[in-house]
Formats: C-alpha cells, sequence, structure tokens
C-alpha cells in the first residue's frame, strides 16, 4: 500500500519555492529518510505530506485520499521539532501525555482498561515506564523523544513522522533511539525520518530522499550512497558534509 504520494508538488512561502516540483512515493514499510542541506525544504516536505501545508500545484496522496479531505490524524504520530526540543513540551505528566494518543479513538467517552493497557505496552515498548509520573517538561532530550514516540504508538499510528528527533541528546541515547525506530519498522510502522547526520540515515533508513528545493535522489538507501545526488543537493549551498563512519 502507498501511504504518501506527491504529484509535481510546488510550495512557496513568498515568491521563492521552498519546494519544487516534488514527485515521489513512500510505500507501508518504508523507513525513509529525508535529507539535504539546512534550510532545504525538508520541514516543509513533510508537512506537505502531511496535509499540514497545501501545495501551491501537484496533488497529495496520504493512506490512498487527498491529503485535503484526510481528518484520520490517529493514523499519524507527528514529532515535530519543537516537539523535541522542549518548546512544546506540556506541563502534565508522562503518562498523562501519552494518554493523549487514546484521545483521537475514545473520542468523548471514557478510557477504558483496554486504553489503559494501551498506554502501558506504549510506555513499556519505548523503556520509560518508570517515568510514567514524572513532568514531561522535566525529562531530558533522549527522555522527552521517547515520550512523544510512546504517545505515538498509544494512538496506534501506522506512519511515524519525526523532524530532527535528536536534536540535543546524547550519542549513546541516540543510538538506542535510533535501534528502537528500527525495531518499530520492523513491526510494520512506516517511519519517514528528517535527520542531518547522514551516516546515521545511510545506517538505519532502508530509503532516502534527498532534497534541496528540487528531489536529487529518491531511492534505496544503496543507490543513494553510489550516486552524486549528496554532492550535488549539498554542493549547491557549499556545504561541508559529514560523513559519519
Ligand atoms: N514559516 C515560514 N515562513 C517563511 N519562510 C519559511 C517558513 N518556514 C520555512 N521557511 C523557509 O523555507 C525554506 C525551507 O525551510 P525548511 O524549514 O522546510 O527547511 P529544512 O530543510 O527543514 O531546514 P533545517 O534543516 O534548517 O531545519 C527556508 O529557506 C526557510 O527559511
Amino acid at each position: 500500500m502507498t501511504v504518501v504520494e506527491l504529484e509535481n508538488v510546488t510550495f512557496a512561502y513568498g515568491e521563492q519555492p521552498a519546494v519544487e516540483d516534488v514527485s515521489l512515493q513512500v510505500e507501508e514499510g518504508d523507513f525513509l529518510g529525508l535529507v539535504g542541506p539546512n534550510g532545504s525544504g525538508k520541514t516543509t516536505l513533510l508537512q506537505l505530506m502531511l496535509g499540514l501545508l497545501r501545495p501551491d500545484s501537484g496533488t497529495i496522496e496520504l493512506f490512498g485520499d487527498p491529503v485535503s479531505t484526510f481528518d484520520d490524524g490517529e493514523r499519524i504520530g507527528y514529532v515535530s521539532q519543537q516537539a523535541t526540543s522542549g518548546g512544546g513540551s506540556m506541563p502534565v505528566t508522562v503518562r498523562e501525555a501519552v494518554t493523549m494518543g487514546r484521545f483521537a479513538h475514545v473520542g468523548h467517552g471514557r478510557l477504558t482498561d483496554d486504553d489503559r493497557a494501551i498506554v502501558d505496552d506504549a510506555l513499556e515498548t519505548v523503556d520509560i515506564t518508570e517515568l510514567a509520573d514524572r513532568q514531561v517538561n522535566q525529562l531530558s532530550g533522549g527522555q522527552r523523544q521517547r515520550a512523544y514516540i510512546a504517545r505515538a504508538l498509544a494512538s496506534e499510528a501506522d506512519l511515524l513522522a519525526l523532524d530532527e528527533p535528536t536534536v540535543g541528546v546524547d550519542a549513546e541515547s541516540r543510538d538506542a533511539f535510533y535501534q528502537l525506530l528500527e525495531s518499530l519498522n520492523d513491526d510494520g510502522i512506516t517511519i519517514i525520518l528528517i535527520e542531518h547526520d547522514i551516516g546515521v540515515v545511510t545506517d538505519r533508513a532502508t530509503r532516502i530522499a534527498c532534497i534541496n528545493t528540487e528531489l536529487y535522489h529518491h531511492g534505496d538507501t544503496e543507490s543513494f550512497v553510489e550516486s552524486d545526488a549528496l554532492t550535488e543537493a549539498y554542493g549547491a549551498t557549499g556545504q561541508v558534509v559529514h560523513h559519519h563512519h
């Protein structure tokens, strides 16, 4: 099944397009790494995919329907840059924050024992059960992004979209976090990850989309590593490329 499909998508905040004529498909089970230099349109492209921004031209389908009519928020777990950097953290406990993942399912009804069990499982999966009663805004960066993943898991999302989730997280927690993403992907959850560390992405992602306003590469990770897309995309802005091997 195709999870996201973009055809000739262009979007501009002002005069200059931030995303220009991008076509790509994300298939169920993909672990897509979205890479490109600073300011190259990665966040914009992700928000277009999720229906948070409307394209100026082109079409976007999410789970097979035009994204404009999409109202199935519970199928997406979106961890924005603000969420992990702390700006969006709420004065609630970890358990309360993760329980919010159930709200799309219970509507105005009450939480059932099943809902509570799903929340417990999500806390367990990301290994933060012992932090359940702590305030989210008192967690470390690494603990906080686990809490946001747990919330997405509790919502039983089919698609996890993460925008630089490990900014400010130490190397060890970061590695554990990417292992967690890999195992969630093995369980069938589709993942789209924005990450500026090319080495991390090529180690973990099964597919790569490389953009600098326009799409320079979209395909499996091996063909990306062997291609010139990286130097071409980054060369356009003269940024230094950091390899991590
Ligand atoms: N709300 C906005 N209003 C106007 N311009 C914006 C807005 N958000 C982003 N831009 C511009 O659009 C371009 C793409 O930004 P975007 O955040 O999508 O890039 P990015 O690749 O995610 O960047 P980074 O890696 O630095 O997070 C940049 O030139 C940016 O300055």
